[in-house]
């Protein structure tokens, strides 16, 4: 059996993400993927754990979050076999977009998405690298609305918990692989 087939030792994963005080702000704790990333085979476990999840459905594209969400969208699509959608900071698509912006944990910030990247009804998983106060993907979630897309998911390599940043997606299935309480 490949090693990526084993089942998924969360803890190991959870041992790969280094936790860096007092960044980009003092008082928050910065969980830095860089360092599970550069592991190939928990890069890999971490993207087939996440592939596993939606595995059963036939889902059209997997849509990524600027920045860190275009580091496993487009992994997550490809195990998919989906198309992979960017969702970008300001003025970065060429083409017309829909706009929304949004508060962060440190700061306010604003996403565009083509107009053209969803047709209505295709099946859409949402991918970001963290889910912390949730604004980004709420905000994210607003504009695959506004285009029609089927929200099959929420997926997240990471959750802080104790942000309860899950509670602004009543109704949606949220998976996020390591948590954190603190
Ligand atoms: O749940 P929230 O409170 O919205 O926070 C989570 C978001 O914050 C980080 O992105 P950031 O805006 O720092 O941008 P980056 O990916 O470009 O580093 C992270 O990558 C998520 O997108
Ligand atoms: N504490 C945190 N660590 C890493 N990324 C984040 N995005 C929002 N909050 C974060």
């Amino acid at each position: 059996m490949p090693e990526t087939q084993k089942p998924v030792d969360v803890d190991s994963l959870k041992a790969l993400v280094r936790t860096v005080p007092d960044f980009p702000k003092p008082g928050i704790l910065f969980y830095d993927i860089t360092t599970l990333l550069k592991d190939k085979t928990g890069f890999a476990q971490l993207i087939d754990a996440m592939a596993a999840h939606y595995l059963s459905q036939k889902i059209d594209l997997v849509l990524g979050i600027e920045a860190r969400g275009f580091i496993f969208g487009p992994a997550l699509a490809y195990r998919l076999n989906a198309g992979f959608v960017p969702v970008r900071k300001p003025r970065k698509l060429p083409a017309p977009v829909a706009r929304v912006t949004y508060d962060l944990e440190y700061g306010t910030d604003t996403l565009e998405i083509h107009l053209d990247a969803i047709q209505s009804g295709q099946k859409v998983v949402l991918v970001d690298d963290l889910l912390a106060t949730g604004g980004t993907m709420e905000a994210t979630v607003k504009l695959v609305k506004q285009l029609g897309g089927e929200i099959a998911g929420l997926g997240f390599a990471v959750e802080l918990d104790f942000l309860k940043g899950r509670d602004r997606f009543p109704g949606y299935d949220v998976f996020s692989l390591l948590h954190y309480d603190e």
